[in-house]
């Protein structure tokens, strides 16, 4: 940690009024410009190289059974394509809501992450389950629209039921240094929001550099973000074990610095239950076992739960299923 870094770091914690400290931070875009260029510098080579060392970790056994539970719980189970129909976003919700048929003892998904306008059909599909429903909004995924459109899109997900809304940053504005702009626009997305949580979505992989994704992290969480999300799952680079273990550090800086806890939502190209369970490895060790729970950690994933499926089968049978045993995601 910097000198410099550390005296900021500092005084967000010490100063006695949170509000005053966050407001002298957002003040401006100079003042968010020298905040967020204060962060220390991403070592990317160490960082690559602790996200995999942290991979190569086994879980065994008993501890596994927990794992793969522990990780469909924390499904937001994904579909955001053009085709999505009602009936699709129907049996998704049954899915959720009973992964495994053959076996009530299989926990539920967290939620359902759809469009907006199929925030209805989800939220009737899913009534007295528990589960949440998700919906993405702000012109999701580029996030090109003008605030009052991406307001309404909000609005019109939260009309509809949305516990929980993910938006999108506008990337342009924040590579551009109009950090201030991007932290408005959550700001008013928050407000918007009224009693849904709020993911906010960074797209890492249009941010070009990890100090970026740093920078980015700290920006949402200042603005109001219930939780960071690594991605749209819609372009190249999505959730990595490098990027989400970066978040991971933020929300745990960020908590020890102002006493807020944020969540973290690795998502985009979580395919495998082995992944998954390497993504857990890294919220333990990064950010603790605080965050093992729905609550502060989500896989959005579209195609994750059969595989975790398949591997629960296999532990409690001996045999690896395949996929003709589990419905098709
Ligand atoms: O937020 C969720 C992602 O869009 C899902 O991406 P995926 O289809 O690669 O699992």
């Amino acid at each position: 940690m910097t000198c410099h870094y550390a005296r900021r770091y500092a005084r967000l914690v010490t100063m006695s009024s949170k509000a005053e400290t966050l407001a002298d931070v957002t003040a401006s875009d100079a003042a968010l410009r020298r905040f967020l260029h204060g962060l220390p510098g991403v070592d990317a080579v160490g960082l690559e190289a602790r996200a995999g060392a942290l991979g190569t970790r086994s879980i065994k056994t008993t501890a596994k059974v927990y794992a793969l539970d522990l990780a469909i719980s924390m499904i937001d189970l994904t579909t955001l394509e053009g085709a999505d129909t009602p009936g699709k976003v129907r049996a998704l919700c049954a899915k959720g809501r009973n992964p495994d048929p053959t076996d009530r003892s299989t926990p539920r998904v967290a939620a359902i992450c759809v469009y907006s306008d199929l925030v209805a059909v989800a939220k009737e599909a899913l009534a007295g389950s528990g589960i949440a429903v998700a919906s993405v909004a702000t012109a999701f995924p580029a996030g090109r629209a003008a605030r009052s459109v991406k307001l309404a899109d909000v609005a019109e997900a939260v009309a509809a039921g949305a516990d929980e809304v993910d938006m999108v940053i506008d990337r342009g504005a924040f590579l551009a240094g109009r950090y201030l702009s991007v932290y408005e626009e959550i700001v008013a997305v928050r407000a918007a929001c009224g009693d849904a949580h709020l993911k906010v979505i960074l797209e890492n992989g249009e941010l070009a550099t990890y100090d970026n994704i740093r920078r980015a992290s700290w920006l949402a969480m200042l603005a109001g973000a219930d939780f960071i999300k690594t991605s749209t799952g819609k372009v190249g680079v999505n959730a990595t074990p490098a990027n989400t273990l970066l978040m991971l550090q933020a929300v745990r800086d960020f908590r020890a610095a102002t006493g807020r806890q944020i969540g973290v939502k690795p998502a985009g190209g979580i395919r495998t239950a082995k992944d998954a369970l390497k993504f857990l490895v890294l919220v333990n060790e990064t950010a603790g076992p605080d965050w093992l729970s729905p609550e502060w950690f989500r896989f959005g994933a579209s195609s994750l739960l059969n595989d975790l499926l398949m591997q629960r089968q296999k532990l409690g049978t001996g045999r690896y299923s395949g996929p003709d045993y589990v419905t098709v995601d």
